[in-house]
């Protein structure tokens, strides 16, 4: 599916008229300040259900105002023949956030709907923007957001099964942090904490797999030498060659100590190694740039292979990759018929992304003020 129907009302500077998009490729372009990024901050709201900017929803809001919503229709997108017209929107989201409440309203094909996954769910958003490079550059933490973006949308269980381990692991870090050790609780909380882990970890192991195959393809494709000798390891977060509540009983002094949960899928993380070296520790700036990049394209294969449309929003990614790179990106993106938005300062040079000519179905918009003009 793809968002072809776009309507915002007080986010950030954004005028509040509709917009019809493309389900193949968006170019916006505009000077610094107009508004570019708050449009994928915006689209990325309703994938998302918060900022991919900020944390805090009072910075989005627009100034003296209280409650933003943004709306989206999407149609069947790149594997339909219908395109964009009113008839053929197949579902219609909506998201509102009132931030004196710090009350959020979803919206579903007009029912009220209370969690994010049923908004999320249809709308697979990716974000390629200056951040993204910390998927190589950063903590374990960036690491397994990238992972569980694509094991939610593989996996239809796996956002519930995700809450339900956190809220078991709230509970289980307040045992583990009482002053009297209540053994036989902590007992409870590790069965159903283990429980949890190891379906989350079955869930995880089997979208990696697949991720990884996807990624091996796409690196073999390409030809990028200094791929060769790269690995891609999936850690679970413990040794699974033990079960996860016998492990905790045995370090149950060291996690007493630290007051919270040691092991388990909180400390997942996918190894990228080097000739045995971490990624981060070796290559260059350029080259870990280019690795997220594939990584973020493999993402795509893996839900192109099931028949998701994923949009893509590429954040001014002119100052982050070369020309190649950016060419590479957009005929990748075009094969595996995502829809996908791309801002820039400058008017886009369709034939510097295209250079073979053989560009897809665009429309192009110059954003001033906050307004969309199409051209
Ligand atoms: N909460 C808000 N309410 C109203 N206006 C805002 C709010 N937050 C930011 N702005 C303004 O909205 C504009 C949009 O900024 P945005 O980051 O989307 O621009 P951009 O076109 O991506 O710019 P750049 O090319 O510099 O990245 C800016 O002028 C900013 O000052």
């Amino acid at each position: 599916m793809a968002l072809v129907k776009f309507q915002t009302e007080n986010f950030r500077n954004l005028s509040s008229a509709p917009v019809s998009f493309s389900s193949s490729f968006n170019l916006l372009y505009g000077e610094n300040g107009s508004g570019k990024t708050s449009v994928l901050e915006a689209i990325g709201y309703l994938g998302l259900g918060r900022s991919f900017r900020v944390n805090r929803h009072q910075a989005v809001v627009s100034h003296g105002e209280q409650r933003l919503t943004v709306f989206g229709g999407l149609d069947h997108g790149l594997d339909s023949r219908r395109h964009g017209s009113e008839t053929d929107l197949v579902h219609r989201l909506g998201i509102s956030r009132d931030v004196g409440q710090k009350e959020t309203m979803l919206r579903v094909d007009g029912e009220a709907v209370r969690s994010l996954s049923a908004l999320a769910k249809h709308l697979p958003v990716s974000v390629i923007d200056p951040g993204v490079f910390d998927v190589v550059a950063g903590g374990p933490g960036k690491r397994r957001q990238f992972l569980d973006w694509l094991v939610f949308h593989v996996e239809p269980s796996f956002g519930s099964l995700w809450q339900q381990c956190q809220r078991v692991t709230s509970q289980r870090n307040q045992t583990l942090r009482n002053g009297r050790l209540d053994e036989a609780l902590l007992r409870v909380w590790d069965h159903q904490y283990a429980t949890l882990s190891e379906r989350i970890t079955e869930a995880r192991a089997g979208t990696f797999g697949r991720f990884k195959l996807a990624f091996e393809k796409l690196v073999r494709e390409v030809e990028v030498p200094w791929t060769e000798g790269l690995k891609l390891e999936y850690y679970p977060g413990w040794d699974v060659s033990r079960p996860l509540a016998e492990l905790l009983v045995d370090h149950r002094d060291q996690e007493r100590k630290v007051g919270h949960t040691l092991y388990g899928p909180n400390r997942a993380d996918i190894r990228l190694k080097f000739q045995g070296r971490p990624v981060a520790e070796t290559f260059s700036r350029g080259q870990q740039k280019t690795l997220v990049i594939l990584m973020k394209i493999a993402q795509g294969m893996v839900l192109s292979a099931m028949g998701k449309q994923v949009t893509f929003l590429l954040d001014d990614i002119n100052a982050e990759l070369d020309e190649g790179h950016r060419a590479m990106l957009a005929i990748r993106l075009q094969a595996l018929r995502c829809q996908v938005f791309i801002t820039s300062i400058e008017r886009p040079m369709v034939d510097q992304l295209w250079p073979e000519g053989n560009a897809p179905d665009y429309r192009l918009f110059h954003v001033e003020h906050g307004k969309l003009t199409e051209e």
